[in-house]
């Protein structure tokens, strides 16, 4: 992979998050540097344009040695870079993803305005797919864009200047992005996502030209590069005192805690069938423990046993293996849980003897209905993945959580807990003389 572009002192956009991206998605990353930006999370203060031949001397060593599958260009900063980046890129016969960076997010020209020209002449016909903003479409096209239907005669402009493909980005609209492929015009929605997004253009077009190089179609390419920056937006973290600059290792993050939920089930479920003590207070054909990666906002983010626990004679049972996505209720007590803290990630469900014992430890007891009422006025995962996991104590743990059931379901207690292991932990720490006992006295509930 080759990005050309600028350099930024803060490491949010332009080369550092190309370079990161394309590693995220495990390519190898060469660079061209075009500008060194002094500049951080506030702005950019300085710009410093390398000559035309110290861009050049960079591109013929990269050529020289690496066979490029797909170049990306940000940051171009002059009318006679655009030439010599273009000379070079069509020499070479390199396919190439062209992001229009004209202005910085947090404000600071990246591009001279005698440029847009030499951009529109030189470079955008040789452009496998433009990525404009709704205000880099407009300089180029010339077009107002205020909504999909401007959108789209902008992105019919910029094809008409030799684009194969164009990709109006709908961040500053409602976040639908618009992608035009020859006349055919296809609408990519999506939710906005909150966080702190210094270099998310410079990301999804680093990830588009990724997935390009990696064999997806245009269409794919786009929605992976989309999903990539999406959860590169979500993990945001918070440096710097202006905009955060946006963590392309976010989807690493994700995909890794899904193996440390499974590896932490396995243990929890292996306690639970070779624990005679803690036989009484399962429930026959319960979940069993469940467990959700951190920020999880989904079933998919929620692992559990395919088929749950059984008793067999004086023995606890699995059934199946583990699973995310699963619709199991114990998967949306604890989504509605993490709603109010982040940290209850791990249920499990139980006799309703455990009630006693629960009382007896001093543990809160919150009504079904009412977490989910708490639920829907929850704090949101606003924070970053690491404050998730770590930081402040616990809003709600330890608690338990009663559902007193309906017809063919019966009642049942939920413990909550930061993790499947500790939920078993947990457990095994009630007080046995009450949780052995039968609940007699169903009024006490
Ligand atoms: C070197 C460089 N290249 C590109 C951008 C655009 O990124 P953003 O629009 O997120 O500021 C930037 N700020 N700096």
């Amino acid at each position: 992979m080759l990005t050309i572009g600028g350099s930024d002192s803060g490491g949010g956009a332009g080369i550092q998050a190309d370079i990161k991206t394309f590693s995220v998605l495990g390519l190898h990353g060469t660079s061209a540097i075009t500008a060194i930006t002094a500049q951080n999370t506030l702005g950019v203060q300085n710009v410093y344009a390398l000559s035309p031949e110290e861009v050049r001397a960079q591109l013929e060593s990269i050529t020289e040695d690496f066979s490029i599958a797909w170049a990306k260009t940000g940051m171009l900063h002059s009318a006679q870079i655009v030439d010599t980046v273009a000379d070079h890129l069509q020499a070479n016969d390199i396919p190439l993803v062209l992001d229009p960076v004209i202005e910085a997010e947090a404000g600071g020209r990246l591009l001279r305005p005698d440029a847009v020209s030499a951009l529109k002449e030189r470079l955008i016909p040789l452009a496998g797919v433009v990525t404009p903003n709704i205000f880099e479409a407009e300089a180029l096209s010339g077009i107002r864009v205020r909504d999909m239907d401007s959108a789209a005669h902008a992105a019919r402009g910029i094809m008409s200047l030799g684009a194969q493909a164009v990709i109006v980005k709908g961040g500053h609209l409602d976040c639908t992005d618009l992608l035009m492929v020859r006349n055919k015009s296809t609408l990519l929605p999506s939710e906005r996502i909150p966080g702190e997004n210094h270099g998310i253009g410079c990301t999804f077009s680093a990830a588009l030209t990724s997935f390009l190089a990696l064999g997806c179609s245009i269409e794919n390419a786009a929605l992976n590069a989309k999903e990539f920056a999406k959860s590169a937006l979500r993990g945001s973290l918070r440096v710097g005192k202006g905009v955060g600059p946006v963590n392309q290792s976010a989807a690493l993050r994700v995909e890794a805690s899904r193996y440390r939920v499974l590896c932490d089930l396995e243990v929890a479920v292996d306690l639970l069938e070779n624990s005679h003590e803690l036989f009484d207070l399962m429930l026959k054909g319960g979940a069993g423990p469940a467990m959700a990666i951190p920020g999880a906002r989904c079933p998919e983010d929620v692992a559990a046993l395919e088929g749950g626990l059984t008793k067999i004679e004086e023995r606890v049972c699995r059934f199946g293996g583990f699973r995310f996505g699963g619709r199991s209720d114990s998967a949306s007590v604890i989504l509605a849980a993490m709603k109010i803290d982040p940290l209850a990630k791990a249920a499990i469900d139980l006799e309703p003897k455990a009630l006693l014992s629960c009382r007896e430890l001093g543990l809160p007891i919150i009504d079904r209905a009412r977490l989910d009422e708490l639920a829907a006025i929850g704090q949101c995962h606003l924070k970053g993945e690491e404050e998730l996991s770590e930081g402040e104590g616990s809003a709600l743990l330890p608690a338990a959580i009663w559902d007193e059931g309906v017809l063919g379901k019966e009642p049942r207690l939920y413990l909550l807990g930061a993790s499947a292991s500790l939920l078993v932990e947990l457990l095994a720490s009630l007080p046995a003389s009450r949780a052995w006992g039968i609940l007699e006295d169903d009024s006490k509930i």
